[in-house]
């Protein structure tokens, strides 16, 4: 009675019809509340259906980042603030202090865990994407925590939250690393590549070329842009012009938009084009992590060859030679020049290869691999697929050698040894195993 009371109080809107007190229309009132609610719960339930249908349904773009987004909304408060000071704190007062992208990924683990023993101050940005099992990305991330880098879960696209790491600490410098990496994935879901590699890139610079000080950016290209040049070594200035994929052609976008921002902000830039890096904690999708997975298994593994029975080979660089060569390209970086959106006067621009500087191919990555597991794999030779592969890399590491003293020092076999050792360890002799 008194819910009517309240009901019946209510000031009747011009036009409308006032509610009055049978007994009839108590019932058609409440009749029209249940219809209401009913109508509600479905429409919420239809919410809901429509944003977490499985990743691979047609939505899995908007899912994605309807769920980033949902993880974006979650930061803020005087004790995340805390966490993301503490972290930044470099050990001396003149010390470096970095915001490194993809941080939970596989360089990004462990350049951040280098930066931090030499005692710069480091905080990690990732969007935990399920691109490759998240569970490896969190494992990274308690590895980082526990040398007292702390990770902020956002996308960096997310501009609002970019500006706010800004106006907390004052970084010197980015080390961005967060992509959409795979080449081959490229053709699956190409719109993701377009996401993080150029919306995301571009996201970032102009949060940097806004904020001030302006700081100094180092950030990870890739030998792909290379494409189907055919002049080997690859050199830094050979023709970049004909990207072999999507992924490389996003890359290769990047060092132009890098070019732009350099050129009208004043930014210090310098690209580092990776050559196929693995390691401990490396990345799943890549051929020498599932090739492990699947010969433990007794699975067979598809091993490419160009025509005419041509060796496929590729450049591969281990992680500890690329982590050198990151922090080398960190410290010689010069300081942007602009401030607040203005440039002052002419910034560093520059690209560098990060290689090995031998080439093995996949087939001989094998047997070091069959050597290293004592099992034989089941081999399936098969044609290279025309999906962004390219036949060859090599880099030619000269550029970076006289800039900074880059000189790789891990071969196939020993780097190769470590990660099987790390991947016997993480997953257990073959009965946990990789996804
Ligand atoms: O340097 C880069 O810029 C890129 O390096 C890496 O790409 P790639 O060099 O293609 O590495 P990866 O897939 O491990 O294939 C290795 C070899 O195995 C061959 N390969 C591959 C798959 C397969 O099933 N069979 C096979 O023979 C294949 O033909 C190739 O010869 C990164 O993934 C990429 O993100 C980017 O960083």
């Amino acid at each position: 009675m008194s819910q009517m009371k309240h009901i019946d109080n209510t000031p009747s809107t011009p036009g409308k019809f006032k509610i009055e007190k049978s007994p009839y229309n108590r019932l058609r009132l409440q009749f029209s509340l249940a219809k209401i609610i009913f109508w509600s719960l479905v429409f919420v339930g239809l919410i809901f259906v429509f944003f977490y249908r499985s990743p691979s349904s047609s939505s899995h773009v908007s899912s994605d980042l309807f769920r980033r987004s949902l993880r974006t909304s979650s930061y803020g408060g005087p004790a995340w603030e805390k966490k993301i000071k503490a972290s930044a704190k470099p050990r001396s007062s003149n010390g470096m202090c970095v915001l490194v992208t993809g941080a939970a990924g596989f360089v990004g683990t462990h350049v951040s865990a280098a930066l931090k023993r030499r005692g710069n101050g480091v905080l990690g940005l990732d969007n935990f994407n399920d691109y490759y099992d998240p569970s490896l990305k969190r494992a990274r991330q308690e590895l980082l925590e526990r040398s007292g880098v702390y990770i902020v879960e956002a996308d960096i696209n997310d501009a609002t939250l970019l500006k706010k790491l800004f106006e907390i600490v004052a970084f010197t410098h980015v080390m961005h690393l967060a992509a959409q990496a795979g080449v081959r994935y490229a053709m699956e879901n190409p719109s993701s590549y377009v996401h993080s590699n150029i919306a995301g890139l571009v996201n970032m610079l102009e949060v940097c070329k806004s904020v001030n000080p302006q700081p100094s950016i180092v950030w990870a290209s890739s030998s792909s842009v290379y494409g189907l040049n055919t002049k080997v070594p690859f050199s830094e200035r050979d023709r970049t012009d004909q990207p072999a994929s999507l992924y490389a052609a996003t890359k290769k976008a990047g060092e132009e938009i890098a070019h732009t921002y350099n050129h009208i902000y004043g930014l210090s830039i310098t690209g580092l084009r990776f050559f196929t890096v693995y390691g401990p904690w490396g990345r799943p999708d890549m051929a020498y992590f599932f090739f492990t997975r699947d010969i433990l298994k007794g699975k067979s593994i598809p091993i490419f060859e160009a025509a005419n029975h041509g060796t496929v080979a590729r450049d591969f660089t281990y992680i500890d030679d690329i982590v050198k060569g990151c922090l080398g390209a960190l410290d010689t970086a010069k300081k942007s020049t602009g401030s607040g959106g203005k440039k002052k006067g002419p910034a560093q621009l520059r690209v560098f290869n990060l290689g090995n500087t031998s080439p093995v191919p996949v087939s001989d990555l094998v047997s070091i691999l069959e050597k290293l597991l004592k099992v034989k794999a089941k081999r399936l030779i098969m044609k290279l697929p025309r999906n962004g592969d390219v036949q060859f890399t090599h880099a030619n590491i000269s550029l970076a050698q006289k800039e900074f003293g880059y000189k790789p020092t891990t071969d196939l076999q020993t780097g190769l040894k470590k990660f099987v050792r790390w991947y016997l360890s993480y997953y257990g002799n073959g009965k946990k195993s990789a996804q």
